[in-house]
């Protein structure tokens, strides 16, 4: 597999870390204001994340939001993602509702990347990448810990697992009790890239602490960082103007 995924003309994996901002409406009419906004702005992707919007369980409505989502974003890749409770999001669904939101988004058409959350059954994990992939989807096989750090084999094991199941971008954040837990992450991300990467993977560090993990991909190996444009999706996205000069300043000098 290739170490570059390359969605619309934008090579995930190559150069500096590719910066997604996320979208948080809770209506129709705030996310379209959102977008809107995001297009003044130099970002590389777009996640929408639905579990904020509040009507989310009403497919037809999503559906409607995300056409006009699509429009108003134009070419920039789009990721959808429904983050549950458990791993930081908004809400929770049934796991046959989680299937059945996921699989009609994908089947739209307009959406790039799918988030699929590696700790749903493996059954719905395969059945959804399957999905994915019959209609040109990326995935990103994502997992997310808002109350420790893993150790580093954990975190490698995580990450390989993803891999394993088909995921395209394996994921994960993780949140540190400490400056060693950041160090746990790097080392993690970093021994990834070294012995076992045969794809893009993205990692993050949360909250203040962790920040040098969402500027330092380049160097560690993580290939997309979330920033904040006027309102953060978790802990420690920093701006997105600042996000940018840093992401440069590294690279220039690596
Ligand atoms: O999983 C991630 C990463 C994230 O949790 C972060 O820490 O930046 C933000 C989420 O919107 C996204 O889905």
């Amino acid at each position: 597999m290739s170490h570059t995924i390359t969605v619309r003309q934008l090579n995930i994996g190559e150069g500096a870390p590719k910066i997604c901002v996320p979208l948080v409406g809770k209506t129709h009419a705030e996310l379209m204001e959102e977008a809107t906004f995001l297009m003044s702005l130099d970002v590389d992707l777009v996640e929408w994340r639905v579990d904020f919007f509040e009507m989310v369980e009403d497919i037809e409505k999503v559906k409607s939001a995300l056409i006009d989502i699509r429009e108003t974003l134009k070419g920039i890749p789009l990721i959808f993602t429904f983050r549950s409770a458990k791993e930081g999001g908004e809400r929770e669904l049934s796991s046959t509702a989680y299937t059945a939101l996921n699989t009609t988004m994908i089947e739209t058409g307009l959406i790039d990347i799918v988030d699929v959350e590696l700790f749903n059954d493996e059954q719905t994990v395969k059945t959804l990448i399957h999905i994915a992939h019959e209609n040109g989807v990326y995935v990103i096989l994502s997992n997310h810990d808002f109350e420790k750090t893993p150790t580093k084999s954990e975190i490698i094991g995580r990450l390989k697992k993803a891999q394993e199941l088909g995921g395209d971008l394996p994921k994960i954040a993780v949140m540190p009790k400490s400056t060693g837990d950041v160090l746990t992450l790097l080392e993690a991300t970093n021994e990834m890239k070294e012995r076992y990467v045969d794809r893009p993977i993205i990692t993050m560090s949360m909250a203040g602490a962790g920040v040098i993990s969402r500027l330092a991909g380049e160097l560690f190996g993580s290939a997309i960082t979330f920033g904040a444009a006027k309102k953060s999706s978790a802990p420690g996205q920093i701006d997105i103007h600042e996000l940018r000069s840093i992401l440069n300043v590294i690279h220039k000098n690596l």
